[in-house]
């Protein structure tokens, strides 16, 4: 049994997609675990009108639509920690009611004072709601007791916004109490990199530019925008995917090794990493950065005719880039990366592409034999977790030709299914305190610089969209983009 937390978590957002799809199933798992149990409330708000009743009813339907037995006896005692409060949160005198009803169950529960803020609404809101929780009295005066805040994301639109966001939460929570959520440091195998790079001397040893040719990491989606166009329109690819989580893995893949296994020391090294990202010019963005936006096919609208996207939007729906550290380690090493909705299918895998030995001395005059192929290391995030390693070894023959073979693991489908959700994790994390996993202010701002660089060009010019067939691998650009520098990407479509 897990060691029990105790926490009253206050949901802002408490009626919204996110909190019903994912956070309260994922702390129904926690409770089922035993890291909640007796000592525990959960506060939900919104504008609606509900009672107790209601929002019960609704978390119960939500836990029996992720696929658990909501009628269970463990289900119902879990649900009659829930409470409801509508609440507008633009409504600062309206914060003391949820103080109150904050207070009261710290009693019932004994709670301890330890208090979770969750923002999980329009993140217009955050900076707002964050000063109310500290003006109005919302936070723990208990000094044994810990406040919390939960931001979602995104975390502003471009460097100059998530200042001013993070100066605004900065005024009531202190970096430590600040859980910035990118749902993939939550994956099992993006927390992986760290045990496979820092619990094999064979990879550790090899992990630099002597060794390695580039490194590419492709998140892969084969959905369109379904409901969220109006979100994702303001945003695109280059802000939805690649400020945060594609920034995220790549400082993880960079960075060097933390002195210790803490989020303070983990944190460190990754923004070590981030700050000597290369931090690209007018032209070396345009050529370093490509976009797409996808086509039609058969009966299937493109881009622009999907629902609350309009006709003449110039949002990418796909990028593809190169990265450049200018370190010791990674001078000369390209990260390539790469996503896109409306691809040829739904993965998220990391190729680690390392350099062919210096003589091919099976290329002798009489051999039949083709180059040797370079090792590729990859590291498959989903929708399977597990490595390869391609190596090179003879054909079982009389001749001496060599072929590629693979060294596989992939963690077996009964263990895959008690790998804890992403959100479950870092509910954890956050009852723990623990930041490892969750996403620093100086981390988010390099990320920010670097993205803004690429946007501010982008902007300039109008792009020739659509570029690209649903069900590819984005547009030919893409391609381009790699050969180029006479590489090509790994992963691609029959392959
Ligand atoms: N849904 C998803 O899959 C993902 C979502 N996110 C992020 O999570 C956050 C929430 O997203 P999602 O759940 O989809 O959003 P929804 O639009 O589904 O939910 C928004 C919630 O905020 C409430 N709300 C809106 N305005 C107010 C207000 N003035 N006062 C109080 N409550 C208000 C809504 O209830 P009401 O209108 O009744 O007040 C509702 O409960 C966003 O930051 C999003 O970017 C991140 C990754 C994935
Ligand atoms: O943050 C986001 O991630 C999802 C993809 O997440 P995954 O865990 O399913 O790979 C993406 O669809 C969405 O646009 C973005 O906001």
């Amino acid at each position: 049994m897990a060691t029990e937390r105790t926490a009253l978590f206050m949901f802002f957002g408490g009626t919204g997609d996110l909190a019903y799809r994912k956070l309260y199933p994922s702390l129904f798992n926690l409770y089922r675990k035993g890291s909640l149990r007796t000592h525990f409330a959960v506060i939900g708000t919104s504008r609606q009108t509900l009672d107790d009743d209601k929002f019960r009813a609704a978390v119960k339907k939500s836990l029996a639509d992720s696929g658990n037995r909501a009628d269970s006896k463990e289900a119902s005692d879990f649900i009659s920690h829930f409470y409801y409060q509508a609440h507008d949160v633009t409504d600062t005198a309206h914060y003391s009611v949820l103080k109150d009803a904050a207070e009261k169950l710290d009693k019932k529960y004994k709670l301890q004072g330890n208090r979770i803020f969750y923002l999980s609404m329009a993140p217009q809101f955050f900076g707002t709601i964050a000063q109310d929780l500290k003006t109005q009295g919302l936070m723990s005066k208990n000094k044994d007791a810990f406040n919390r805040l939960v931001i979602e994301k995104p975390f502003g639109r471009d460097f100059d916004s998530a200042k001013q966001l993070n100066d605004a939460l900065s005024k009531s929570f202190k970096e430590e109490q600040i859980f910035r959520i990118d749902h993939y440091l939550g994956k099992e195998m993006i927390q992986n990199i760290e045990a496979l790079r820092f619990g094999n001397t064979l990879v550790e040893s090899l992990w630099n530019n002597r060794y390695i040719d580039n490194i590419q990491v492709t998140l892969s989606e084969k959905l369109g925008v379904e409901e969220r166009a109006s979100y994702y329109d303001n945003s695109g690819a280059l802000r939805d995917m690649v400020q945060n989580h594609i920034m995220q893995i790549v400082s993880l893949l960079a960075m060097e090794q933390p002195v210790a296994f803490t989020d303070t020391d983990i944190r460190a090294e990754k923004v070590k990493a981030l700050r000597s990202l290369r931090v690209y010019n007018v032209a070396d963005a345009a050529t370093n950065f490509v976009r797409g936006q996808y086509g039609s096919i058969d009966n299937q609208p493109d881009y622009r005719h999907e629902d609350n996207v309009p006709v003449d939007s110039t949002t990418e729906t796909f990028v593809a880039g190169k990265l450049l550290f200018d370190n010791y380690r990674w001078s000369g090493t390209p990260f390539y990366v790469r996503t896109g909705k409306m691809l040829a299918d739904k993965f998220t895998r990391v190729d680690v592409v390392f350099k062919r030995p210096l003589v091919d001395i099976f290329a002798f005059p009489q051999s039949q034999n083709t180059p040797l192929a370079a090792n590729v290391l990859t590291i498959f995030v989903e929708p399977h977790a597990g490595f390869s390693l391609q190596l090179n070894a003879k054909t079982n023959d009389a001749t001496f030709s060599t072929e590629p073979i693979k060294l596989d693991y992939l963690v077996d489908a009964e263990k895959s299914k008690e790998t804890p959700e992403p959100y479950e994790r870092l509910l954890h994390d956050v009852l723990k305190g623990d930041g490892t996993n969750f996403s620093s202010w100086p981390e988010v701002s390099y990320a920010w610089k670097f993205v803004d660089q690429i946007r501010r060009v982008w902007d300039l010019q109008a792009p020739n969209f659509p570029n690209y067939t649903p069900h590819s691998m984005g547009p030919a650009a893409a391609e381009e983009l790699i050969q180029r520098d006479h590489r090509e990407w790994v992963y691609r479509l029959n392959n």
